[in-house]
């Protein structure tokens, strides 16, 4: 049995709780803290997981703790969990978003502990991780890290640290690029005149099916980009019209910034865990 803490109970919590629960975990063997009531309520009404006001108490006994809190809310976290932790070596699964290996033990100790990067449809089952651990975690403890992570999608383990920015900017935020080309789709679609439940739908749905056409079939995605695009038709013009506005470059230049982005985030807590 795992007992696993989490601090910070909001999105990306609830995404690993359900999709913990969803596996089989019990909702006893799951604690989770958080500074607001509603959160709390929330959380235990949803999943009948057991809620504390305060840090300290979530952690005690726990064997697995996950700091699911924003970067910025890190000084305050590593200074409450620094002291409830003497005398106990758990394993700290990090989720924020650029927060380094050195940082967190520079803030809460020796501690094994893994860099994860997660993303929201870990709630239902199809998230993408990718995990870094620093040289205290053992091969098992790995293992329990790699269990918790595969149990609400895909992992791959990142050797070089460096590169989980680059993660955090393709899988981290990438649902959110999805989302957002979903919505352009249904609002060129409205603007033609499709009305928007149908447009909607039919967006989703086609997000949907390319993303398990990627999945089932193992193809590459230009194979199956090739087998959509008859040539001189529809598929042809607007990948044509796609190339001439610079799709690739203007996705390059957003994961650039995303990941640019991280090592921010980062660099704003470097003073002793402070923000710069
Ligand atoms: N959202 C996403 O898609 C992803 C997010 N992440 C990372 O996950 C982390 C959490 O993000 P997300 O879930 O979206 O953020 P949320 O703001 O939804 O959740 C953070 C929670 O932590 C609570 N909190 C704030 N301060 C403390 C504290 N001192 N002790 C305990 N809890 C506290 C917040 O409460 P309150 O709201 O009252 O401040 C909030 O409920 C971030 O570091 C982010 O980088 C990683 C992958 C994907
Ligand atoms: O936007 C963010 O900073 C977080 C990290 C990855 C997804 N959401």
């Amino acid at each position: 049995m795992t007992r696993i803490a989490f601090i910070g109970g909001g999105n990306m919590a609830r995404s690993l709780i359900g999709g913990l629960l969803a596996t089989g975990l019990a909702p006893a063997d799951i604690r989770v803290a958080d500074p607001l009531a509603e959160t709390r309520e929330r959380l235990g009404r949803d999943f009948g997981v057991a809620t504390w006001a305060e840090n300290r108490l979530a952690v005690a006994d726990a064997d697995v703790i996950v700091l699911a809190v924003k970067p910025q809310a890190m000084p305050k976290v590593h200074g409450e969990l620094r002291m409830a932790l003497q005398g106990q070596r758990p394993l700290l699964i990090s989720i924020a978003a650029g927060v380094r290996l050195d940082q967190l033990e520079r803030w809460l100790g020796a501690l094994p502990i893994v860099r994860c990067m997660p993303n929201t449809p870990a709630l239902i089952g199809a998230g993408a991780t990718g995990l870094c651990a620093n040289h205290r975690v053992s091969a098992a403890q790995r293992a329990q890290a790699q269990h918790i992570m595969d149990a609400v999608g895909l992992t791959r383990w990142i050797d070089d640290e460096a590169l989980m920015d680059t993660v955090t900017a393709l899988s981290g935020s990438g649902p959110a690029y999805f989302f957002a080309l979903v919505e352009a789709l249904e609002e060129a679609a409205v603007a033609q005149g499709l009305p928007r439940e149908t447009a909607r739908a039919l967006a989703a749905q086609t997000c949907l099916g390319a993303g398990r056409m990627l999945e089932e079939t193992g193809e590459a995605p230009a194979e199956l980009r090739r087998r959509v695009t008859s040539p001189n038709g529809t598929t042809q013009a607007a990948l044509e019209s796609f190339a001439a506005d610079g799709l690739p470059r203007m996705t390059a230049r957003a994961v650039a910034a995303a990941t640019r982005r991280g090592a921010e985030l980062a660099a704003a807590l470097d003073n002793n865990g402070n923000p710069a």
